[in-house]
């Protein structure tokens, strides 16, 4: 599903309404009905209401009266609600005019609260609230710390703030969206709940907490991170009437990863049948450079995980002095033993083993439970700068790059280059804090993954892939369970599995983030119920 920032929303609109000829009014009047469709939708969710809003009339004798736009029964459901509409002085506060009108006529008793006087609105929110005026609506002007706003309301619409806000809710409009939140009512959002960054999901304070928000025409990307996600509730994209396909100046904000934009996107079908005469020497052959003493579990992860996502061989290169862990514990794996003066530690004169161990595989994965050890920045050189084939790096490989002066002091790659990075290794690789690089992942990611040419996949709720022509996908596949140890390095084999398997970079981190959320949500439903989940239960359930 594509993504659009503010600023591309507006000339979408603009390219809509100029261009395209479709009268603004008509877009804020479909805006306004999906809005209350949704706000009914979330009314009858909530009622428990299951069956559907078909009215049997009384007498089937009698012509059913098409000219009622909600069925008789939407009507009665609908008796016992009575919605608050907060109404902004821009097109959102119109949205939310043309939507109290269409409530109003599915039996919602609705009262119109304007954050400024009405007279200040200007063109088609001006001309809505004309409409609303001719219809006798009940409204007042809310006028800061009035007290009792919300008694004997069942929801409330925030249509005061939209694409059109700038910096954080100010004067009247802060102190309504507090008020909002306090009362404890359901909020349906016009379009993002006002006071949300609808470009990176940063929220302002205030923000309004919104039970759902019904995105207009496309998806504002600021909903798809967090803290912006969590205060948008339930999202849901409604057509208003906007060709759903980007306007060919307009680039777009990415796309949230789905079967179907891996598909359209990246060409990728979860279906790939496997090649009939395939063999094991024909789905790729994956070396892992990791593991240490205190850490072999992480390499036993990501090689178990790159063989459940299909590549035909793994060989892990280890210390030699690991070699008992790693006897037996995935017999599907093969083993290489570095010399390692039997301290179970890496070194720099290590890179020559796997650079000759490359000579005959596909990709390398480095970082899963390497350790930091002296001659580490060397080592890591001697492969970034030595292998001419797919790089995953990873954990301990991603602090040392960031030790060695980040991205900046390493060459760009020509094979594929894919970085995974926690928000805090990225943070160290950046040389920023955490908190700078989770202000506008978005955004960051797309500049670093351009910048230094490799493919970004910046870990932690919603996952976004970064690719080195700037495109951007999001993930929403996965489960809170899945934040546990070494649920990364199965990440990590993932996507080192998929290189193996013939994908280009973006292919194999979108479709690897994609599995990976695909797999702890079906590992968390078979064993969520019974407490945590394990790294391994994933790899189970790939
Ligand atoms: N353009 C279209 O064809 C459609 C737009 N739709 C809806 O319109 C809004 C965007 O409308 P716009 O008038 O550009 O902005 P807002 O309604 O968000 O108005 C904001 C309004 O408030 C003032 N303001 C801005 N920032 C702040 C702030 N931080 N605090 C207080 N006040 C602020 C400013 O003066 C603005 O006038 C879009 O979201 C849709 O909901 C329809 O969907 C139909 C198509
Ligand atoms: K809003």
């Amino acid at each position: 599903m594509q993504m659009v920032t503010s600023e591309q929303m507006r000339e979408i609109d603009d390219y809509t309404i100029k261009t395209l000829g479709i009268p603004s009014m008509v877009l804020m009047e479909n805006a306004g009905r999906v809005i209350a469709e949704e706000v009914l939708a979330y009314c009858r969710v909530r009622s428990g209401n299951e069956q559907q809003g078909s009215a049997e009339v009384a007498d089937p004798s009698v012509v059913r009266q098409e000219a009622i736009r909600w069925e008789l029964a939407e009507r009665e459901r609908s008796r016992g609600e009575r919605w608050l509409i907060l109404i902004g002085k821009g097109n959102n506060g119109g949205d939310g005019l043309v939507c109290a009108r269409h409530l109003m006529d599915a039996g919602v008793r609705v009262h119109l609260l304007y954050v400024e006087p009405p007279e200040s609105l200007r063109g088609d929110a001006a001309a809505q609230h004309a409409i609303a005026e001719a219809l006798g609506l009940p409204r007042s002007v809310y006028t800061p710390g009035e007290a009792d706003i919300f008694s004997g309301f069942t929801g409330i619409v925030d249509a005061l703030l939209g694409t059109g806000a700038k910096g954080a809710p100010r004067g009247a409009y802060a102190s309504l969206i507090r008020a909002a939140n306090g009362s404890g009512l359901p909020i349906v959002a016009a379009d993002i709940p006002s006071g949300l960054d609808a470009d990176t999901g940063g929220v302002h304070d205030p923000c309004i907490r919104a039970r759902r928000t019904v995105s207009l025409a496309f998806l504002k990307a600021g909903l798809t991170q967090y803290p912006g996600a969590e205060a948008a509730g339930e999202v849901v994209v409604r057509y208003i009437g906007i060709p759903p396909v980007l306007p060919r100046h307009v680039p777009g904000a990415g796309q949230v990863l789905s079967e179907a934009s891996l598909r359209s996107e990246l060409g990728i079908g979860l279906d790939r049948p496997r090649r009939a005469d395939g063999h094991k020497g024909t789905h790729g052959h994956v070396l892992l450079a990791a593991g240490s003493l205190p850490m072999s579990g992480a390499a036993l992860l990501s090689a178990k995980a790159a063989l459940r996502a299909g590549c035909g061989l793994a060989t892990w290169a280890l210390p030699a002095a690991l070699l008992p862990h790693a006897a037996g514990a995935v017999p599907e794996l093969m083993t290489a033993p570095i010399p390692d003066d039997g301290n179970g530690a890496w070194s720099e004169a290590a890179a020559d083993e796997v650079l000759r161990l490359m000579q005959a595989r596909d990709v390398l994965a480095v970082g899963p439970g390497l350790g930091r050890f002296p001659g580490e920045a060397g080592f890591l050189r001697a492969l970034w700068e030595g292998i001419p084939r797919p790089l995953v790096v990873d954990a301990d490989a991603l602090n040392i790059l960031a030790a060695a002066g980040g991205l900046a002091a390493w060459q760009r790659r020509a094979a594929a280059t894919v970085l995974t990075p926690h928000p805090g290794e990225m943070a160290r690789l950046a040389g920023l804090s955490t908190a700078e690089v989770q202000r506008d992942r978005l955004g960051f990611a797309r500049r670093f993954a351009e910048q230094h040419g490799v493919t970004l996949v910046l870990k932690g709720a919603r996952t976004v892939v970064a690719d080195p022509d700037g495109r951007v996908f999001v993930n929403t596949t996965g489960h809170p369970g899945m934040a546990t140890g070494g649920s990364g390095d199965v990440l990590t084999g993932i996507i080192a599995s998929w290189l193996a398997q013939g994908l280009n970079g973006i292919q194999a981190a979108a479709l690897g983030v994609y599995l990976h959320g695909l797999a702890g949500e079906r590992a968390a439903s078979a064993r969520w119920t019974s407490g945590s989940l394990l790294a391994g239960d994933i790899v189970e359930a790939l």
